[in-house]
């Protein structure tokens, strides 16, 4: 495998990505952009060539989702439960979640790596090329959370990982929601340090060509500005009211600004215009998917193997900054420990369901069944999960996952777990 890392002995500092690797695409994008229609046509798209992917849904609060999923956080994590259980309002009860289901990447990784391997001698399936991850379209519970930072490391220690951020284009069409759109995009961009694909949806409605004219002369964008502004246009017909009637001069000059401060940024994104409705488009995403991938494997992979070739000696102390780190997204404090916070009188019920599919893929079975197999006897689940409904419940959950390979309940091949983690130490993110 062709790196500029020093030769290391220790297997979790090196990643096993190669040309030949599947790459995931994880889809984000605010509420309403297209993200679901837009899973569904890559999806699609993908079927029709007879390159099948494998799909992971991360979205626990999603009603219906309009494709097969492989992996389902809502097989294994009830979302309205935890809500109930934990005393929690909609964006606590996804993160909360998000949590729960990031406690075991280790067997998702597991099987996702199980799936995507090459064909051998008795398994001729054809081979996964692509991961299609759709997630929360609170971006900011996935973005931002520690749980997100876990599933996303993992991916990304596992697979040539890039991030599609969808965009509704027709809300995009002013300068201010552009910026917007644009600033958004920076954050998770440097959150994620992942190659990032600007996909402009809703292509059907309205052309998405002057979203490139703008990121790639910054001269074009100051003059849409201008024009906004005499116009008394500024804001747009989807922008704030507030701003419009010719536009205050403050807002106008920020945006110049950011524009030009952001030509910088724009270099590393690829910007595709697509129809998910239509189609039209997805074969320029894919292509664009491709040089992300190879860009990964360039510039990004070095660096996270530098990451996790710098990571710390003292385990204990690493989970526990994991763990601390899940625990301050719950916002436990030492007061709040062991109370309980659940409004109601107490469940038997764990937030954790299994699902009952019966033509579900035995690998799968046995990932739900590992997961949640505490189901078999309600006494034990609430020991299992230290009494479930309480902080410390949740605690113990979280410190058992992390407690890394001395857990029966892990698979034997647990390096996985130990590679995302140590990088995400190394990283240093907090
Ligand atoms: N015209 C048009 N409409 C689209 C397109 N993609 C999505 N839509 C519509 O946009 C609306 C939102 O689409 P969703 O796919 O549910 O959006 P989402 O981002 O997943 O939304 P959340 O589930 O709230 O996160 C729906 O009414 C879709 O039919 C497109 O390419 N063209």
């Amino acid at each position: 495998m062709a790196t500029s890392t020093p030769p290391n002995p220790t297997p979790s500092t090196t990643t096993p990505h190669t040309t030949d690797s599947p790459v995931a695409i994880v889809c984000v994008g605010m509420a309403g952009s297209g993200k679901t229609t837009f899973m569904q046509r890559i999806n699609a798209h993908l079927h029709s060539k007879k390159q099948a992917p494998y799909v992971v849904n991360l979205d626990p609060a999603v009603l219906n989702v309009p494709f097969d999923s492989n992996i389902d956080i809502r097989d294994s994590v009830n979302y309205k439960e935890v809500m109930a259980q934990y005393n929690l309002g909609p964006n606590g009860g996804i993160l909360t979640s998000l949590n729960l289901f990031s406690t075991k990447i280790d067997q998702i990784l597991a099987l996702l790596e199980k799936r995507t391997a090459p064909a051998t001698a008795t398994v001729t399936t054809p081979r996964i090329r692509h991961i299609l991850v759709d997630t929360p379209g609170q971006i900011e519970v996935f973005v931002w959370s520690a749980s997100g930072d876990i599933l996303l490391n993992a991916l990304a220690s596992s697979f040539p990982t890039v991030i599609a951020y969808v965009i509704d284009t027709p809300r995009t069409t002013a300068t201010s929601t552009f910026m917007s759109n644009m600033l958004y995009a920076v954050s998770i961009l440097y959150k994620t340090k992942l190659p990032m694909i600007l996909v402009f949806n809703k292509t059907d409605i309205a052309d998405a060509g002057f979203a490139a004219t703008w990121m790639g002369d910054w001269e074009a964008f100051q003059r849409a500005l201008r024009s906004e502004e005499d116009a008394g246009t500024f804001g747009g017909a989807e922008g704030n009211d507030a701003l419009g009637g010719g536009g205050s001069g403050y807002m106008g000059s920020l945006l110049s600004s950011m524009g030009m401060v952001l030509e910088e940024f724009y270099k590393h994104l690829s910007v595709v215009g697509v129809s998910s409705m239509t189609g039209d488009g997805i074969d320029g995403f894919f292509a664009a998917v491709e040089t992300k991938k190879e860009e990964f494997l360039r510039d990004y992979k070095p660096e996270l193997e530098r990451r996790m070739a710098q990571k710390g000696r003292d385990k204990e102390e690493r989970r526990q900054r994991d763990l601390d780190r899940l625990m301050r997204d719950m916002n436990v404090t030492e007061a709040g420990k062991g109370k309980k916070t659940r409004t109601g009188p107490p469940s038997k019920e764990e937030p954790e369901t299994v699902s009952e599919a019966e033509d579900e893929e035995e690998d799968l079975n046995e990932f739900h069944a590992g997961r949640v197999d505490d189901d078999d006897d309600d006494d034990e689940e609430d020991e299992d999960f230290g009494g479930a409904g309480t902080q410390d419940g949740l605690q113990q959950r979280y410190m058992q996952a992390l407690r890394g390979g001395d857990q029966d309940d892990l698979m034997e091949e647990d390096v996985s777990f130990e590679r995302f983690m140590s990088q995400v130490n190394a990283g240093g993110r907090a």
